[in-house]
């Protein structure tokens, strides 16, 4: 509870829409003051990763470009559709040698005999539909043969050996061996009306007929001119010859079926498949959603990871270092007698590298790395997610050593018995988490196999799953501290192209990564490679070779506190009384002891709803005393009192200031103990569902509600004294941001001297404040 870091920025918001604000400006660190209020805990947690939003503009930026580009194509004539193409055909090949070494290799792979069934399925299938009248595909095709035709050429000529009907349309004339011979000097327009009907027969003619009755009226009229007695004359046959087709037509309902059910499996196990655990390609997919959609990472397949690009959290390091031994030589403890340790669950906030580190220790122990996410298992299909555990231990048993990681294990691993009413999808969970349980307790000492796996909420997780001889071992990753994000800015720096100016010698390397790590309180790995990446972006922006320190303080602003929004365009009035809002929680901030350095104040609209803010910086602190929670909340309100001594109404700007000072004095009173009238207790269990009535009576409920005011009001007194007495300081500041709408330190240094106390965080006197590092004398705090 008190390792929680403090607000460092406090802002002026506009209300519309307003509950769309509250929850999603949220700044960064009230984030982890909202971990005093436990409720608020995970939608906060989600809301203020920034990761998302900035990964987003980076995969859009790309894409007007190369529309343009396939315009362009498009547009170019058939030469440039040939190099197109040719283009395309290359990168084909491309991927076919990344996943194929050889021809061989190819002709042997799945992919292979996949075409090969379905080139000759289609063939098969082809050509029972096209069925028997095709036989004579070649007399019909350029059927030019009319019934006048066929008498003049045919019948008067005494050819026609007999006649059959098919299927009433179709006339097929069976002739006399000599029509050959004079096919063969006949002329190119009646050549292909000759077919032979069952392969090396005789000669046949075929033409189309529209009745049958005519057809016969014609031939007997033909013959009757020819006269030829009645019972010479040419034998008509009708025949019935039925397609394929027929009969395969009511099996299309269910072929049509069966393809998208093959189509859907396929879809649903293929992406998965693509990292590279084989398993259930091709028809067998269908079959083949219990297989596990672990990715493979081995010393082939990845870029390799290992612990030094894993920065800080050296104790979860040493703690997992003891599996990587076990995994490269498990005699030494074996021959001991000593059990060897299953898995470990990594936990922590997210981005604080809980996958990294997993990945690292594969790195490390060389070893394959079998990686899946907990939500994978679960699919809507009973017993599906069972079966992926066991084809996933499976997986890694034959690969051993080998290491399994299991992400976001929560999503399984859920105390049994709990989370919700909807029964179905619960004992489906809870039937993989058993059979996690059993895979776990079914290795035996000589499976050298490493369970390794990832939870931002090891409070939920069932205590089966914690209990010796499973994941023996739970190391915590903790968001890093000062020294931490130090070490992680200097892994992410170096792969950045820095100003030569920012960093003239390696030494200069680590003061910039120490003053970056001070300017970022509360960040975690995955924001500090964030804001890492964002500055060589904004370095780009603005067409600059080198990263330099402005392009750093921009993309942590960014990172922290949203875009820039320019082109918001504020009224007079209303930005005068932004001015004023933050001039009162800068002046506070100033002259109260307890507050934390103030880094800059701004009213240049940010992020979403947030038309101003100031910044602070608050050491790496585990406790908060009783004083700083009263200065943060004098601090906080600081705003709007300024608004009230200084216009003859108030705005709903404060909103998000009401909501911290709440926050804080409902922690004050109900788990901190800082309330004489409520006392020692801890209100505040979370009991992690629907809770319908409070573990306490009304009259402490009532007790609970007026200590809350009771601490703000006192809090709102002392800060309508202090303001009053500093109006014209309030003034100055407001003026100076109105003219240049965002100010430094340093201009609050030159507009209002130093401030009265010594600043409260070692590192930013030694990163960013080296001059002004002297103690002032505790001067009598304005306040109190
Ligand atoms: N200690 C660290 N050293 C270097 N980089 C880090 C560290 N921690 C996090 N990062 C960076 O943050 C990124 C995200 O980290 P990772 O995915 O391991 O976080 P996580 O804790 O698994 O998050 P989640 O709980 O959301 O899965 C990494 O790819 C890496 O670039
Ligand atoms: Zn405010």
């Amino acid at each position: 509870m008190f390792n929680t870091r403090i607000t460092n920025v406090s802002r002026y918001a506009s209300i519309i829409p307003r509950i769309k604000v509250c929850s999603n400006t949220l700044l960064r660190n009230e984030t982890s003051l909202s971990l005093l209020h436990s409720n608020h805990k995970v939608p906060v947690l989600n809301l203020t990763r920034g990761r998302n939003n900035t990964r987003s503009i980076h995969t859009t930026t790309p894409l007007p470009f190369r529309y343009n580009l396939q315009k362009y194509q498009e547009n170019k004539g058939p030469k440039n559709q040939n190099n197109k193409n040719k283009n395309k055909n290359k990168n084909e090949n491309n991927e076919n040698e990344e996943e194929f070494k050889s021809l061989t290799e190819y002709l042997k792979s799945k992919e292979f005999a996949k075409t090969i069934y379905l080139t000759v399925g289609f063939t098969v299938l082809f050509s029972l539909l096209s069925g028997p009248d095709n036989d004579n595909d070649n007399n019909n095709d350029n059927n030019i043969l009319t019934f006048q035709d066929f008498k003049t050429k045919y019948l008067e000529k005494g050819l026609v050996k007999h006649i059959f009907v098919v299927n009433k349309y179709l006339v097929q004339a069976e002739l006399l061996p000599q029509a050959t011979a004079l096919s063969n000097d006949r002329s190119a327009d009646s050549r292909g009306l000759f077919g032979t009907p069952f392969g090396g027969g005789p000669p046949v003619v075929s033409f189309t007929i529209g009745s049958v009755d005519i057809f016969e009226d014609q031939m007997d009229q033909a013959q009757d001119q020819l006269k030829i007695a009645p019972n010479d004359r040419i034998p008509i046959s009708y025949v019935t010859r039925t397609s394929m087709l027929q009969y395969l037509f009511p099996f299309i309902p269910t072929l049509l079926l069966l393809g998208g059910l093959y189509f859907i499996t396929k879809r649903m196990t293929g992406g998965a498949n693509a990292g590279g655990s084989g398993g259930g390609n091709g028809i067998g997919n269908m079959f083949g959603v219990g297989k596990s959609k672990a990715k493979l990472f081995n010393k082939e397949t990845d870029i390799r990871i290992s612990f030094k690009d894993v920065a800080g959290c050296d104790e979860a390091k040493q703690e997992i270092m003891e599996f990587v031994h076990f995994l490269k030589n498990p005699q030494k403890y074996t021959a001991l007698g000593a059990k060897i340790p299953r898995g470990a669950i990594l936990s922590g906030p997210p981005g604080t590298g809980k996958t990294l580190l997993a990945k690292a220790t594969a790195g490390e122990a060389g070893v394959p790395f079998l990686s899946v996410s907990g939500s994978e298992f679960v699919e809507m299909f009973v017993g599906v997610g069972a079966s992926r555990v066991r084809d996933l231990f499976e997986q890694a048993r034959k690969m051993a050593p080998s290491i399994i990681f299991v992400d976001e294990i929560d999503a399984i691993g859920k105390e049994r018995g709990k989370g919700g009413a909807l029964g179905g999808a619960n004992d489906e969970r809870e039937a993989t988490l058993n059979q996690l349980l059993v895979e776990m307790d079914g290795f035996t000492t000589s499976d050298q196999v490493v369970v390794l796996a990832g939870t931002n909420r090891p409070d939920v997780l069932d205590s089966a799953l914690m209990r010796p001889g499973r994941f023996d071992r739970h190391i915590q990753i903790d968001s890093p501290d000062i020294n931490g994000r130090l070490a992680i800015y200097l892994v992410h720096l170096k792969r950045l192209n820095l100003s030569p100016e920012l960093v003239p010698a390696e030494s200069a390397r680590h003061d910039l990564a120490g003053k970056l790590a001070t300017l970022t309180p509360g960040f975690t790995g995955a924001d500090i490679a964030n804001a890492c990446n964002e500055a060589a972006l904004i370095a780009a922006r603005h067409r600059d070779p080198h990263i330099k320190l402005y392009h750093f303080e921009q993309a942590i602003e960014r990172v922290i506190a949203g875009l820039e929004k320019k082109s918001k365009v504020l009224s007079k009035e209303e930005k005068t009384t932004v001015a004023y809002h933050e001039a009162g929680h800068a002046i506070c901030g100033w002259y109260l002891k307890y507050a934390d350095p103030l880094l800059k104040v701004s009213i240049i609209p940010r992020g979403q709803g947030a038309l101003g803010y100031a910044q602070y910086l608050p050491p790496d602190q585990y406790l908060i005393s009783e004083e700083q929670f009263q200065h943060r909340m004098i601090m906080a309100l600081g705003g709007r009192v300024s608004e009230e001594l200084h216009f003859p109404f108030v705005t709903s700007g404060a909103h998000d200031d009401f909501k911290k000072v709440t926050q804080m004095a409902h922690a004050m009173v109900t788990s901190l103990g800082m309330s004489k009238k409520v006392g020692y207790l801890a209100y505040d269990q979370d009991s992690g569902g629907l809770q319908i009535s409070k573990p306490f009576s009304q009259k402490t409920a009532r007790n609970i509600d007026l200590e809350i005011k009771r601490i703000i009001d006192d809090a709102h007194m002392q800060c309508v004294k202090l303001l009053t007495e500093k109006l014209d300081e309030v003034d100055k500041v407001a003026k100076e941001l109105l003219k240049k709408e965002a100010i430094t330190r340093e201009d609050m240094i030159r507009l209002l001297g130093p401030r009265p106390f010594p600043e409260r965080n070692e590192a930013f006197e030694r990163y960013l404040d080296p001059k002004t590092a002297k103690p002032a004398p505790p001067s009598s705090p304005a306040t109190n």
